[in-house]
């Protein structure tokens, strides 16, 4: 399996099925512009609190149908999702929704299997985010449950991760923009993110990592 990164802004993302499963997914894809969650029933934590006039997080809209597996592409045909999610507990649906994606080049997540792909279905990983970073891990479908484990262990890993993607992005865009030779540029970009003290001074504070990065570049700069 390839991992990419896929950009939903502005897409619909639906999902069928809105049990722990399907409400986890559909949770997941926030950064989609629409998700519909299609399911007779919904679990708890897709449902708005009694007082909530909106939903916290984000544009998940509740359509409270049990299409079968004949009905599923209509609702596919009228959605116009870029990803379909199959996460019901009927075998035959999910295929269906499998199938009519499918059919029609939309990408799908079939939740109830893990081998036998066929091109354009994909797999959700367990990710971890420090914004603007973002990891992203998968067993190949063998051991999910081995990616929920690695994924809690990463998190602590990476924490300060999205400050330091920060100043060395703006690091790397000063460099460009002094007109500092590639080679040296490069390197003093390479050391930055590799330094303790960068690390820990990011800690106290975005100034304090800025100063300990401005060490590290100077070093490099001046031999
Ligand atoms: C193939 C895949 C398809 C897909 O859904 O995209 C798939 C399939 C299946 N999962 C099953 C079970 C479990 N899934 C989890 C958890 C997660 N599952 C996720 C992804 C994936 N699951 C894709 C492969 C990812 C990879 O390559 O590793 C994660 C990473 C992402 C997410 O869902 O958000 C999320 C952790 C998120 C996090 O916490 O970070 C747990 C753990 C738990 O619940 O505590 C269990 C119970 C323990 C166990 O069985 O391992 C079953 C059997 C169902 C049954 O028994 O009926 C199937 C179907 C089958 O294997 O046939
Ligand atoms: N990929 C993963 O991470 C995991 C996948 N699974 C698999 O995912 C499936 C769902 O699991 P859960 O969410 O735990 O089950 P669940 O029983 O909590 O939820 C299933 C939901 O599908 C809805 N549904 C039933 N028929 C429907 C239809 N025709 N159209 C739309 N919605 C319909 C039900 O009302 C229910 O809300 C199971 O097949 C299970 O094997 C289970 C655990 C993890």
């Amino acid at each position: 399996m390839t991992p990419l990164y896929h950009d939903l802004a502005g897409e619909t993302v639906v999902v069928f099925g809105g049990g722990a499963v399907g409400s986890r997914k559909a949770r997941g894809f926030d950064e989609a512009g629409r998700i519909v969650v299609v399911s007779p029933e919904f679990a708890e934590r897709l449902r708005p609190l009694e007082d909530e006039t909106t939903d916290p997080d984000g544009p998940i809209e509740l359509v409270r149908a049990a299409p079968d597996a004949d009905a599923v592409a209509e609702w596919i045909d009228r959605l116009n999702p870029a990803l379909a999610v199959a996460a019901t507990d009927d075998a035959a649906v999910n295929a269906a929704v499998e199938a009519a994606a499918l059919d029609r080049g939309i990408l799908v997540n079939r939740t109830d299997v893990s081998g036998g792909r066929d091109p354009g279905s994909v797999v959700v990983p367990a990710t971890v985010e420090d914004d603007p970073v973002t990891v992203a891990l998968s067993t190949g479908g063998t051991s999910p449950a081995l990616a929920k484990a690695l994924r809690e262990r990463i998190e602590a890993e990476i924490a300060g991760a999205g400050e330091m993607a920060a100043l060395s992005g703006e690091i790397r865009e000063e460099l460009k923009a002094a007109g500092v030779a590639p080679e040296k540029r490069r390197e003093a970009v390479r050391r930055v993110v590799r330094s303790r003290g960068v690390w820990k001074g990011l800690q106290k504070g975005r100034s304090n990592g800025r100063q300990e990065a401005d060490t590290v570049i100077e070093e490099v700069l001046d031999r």
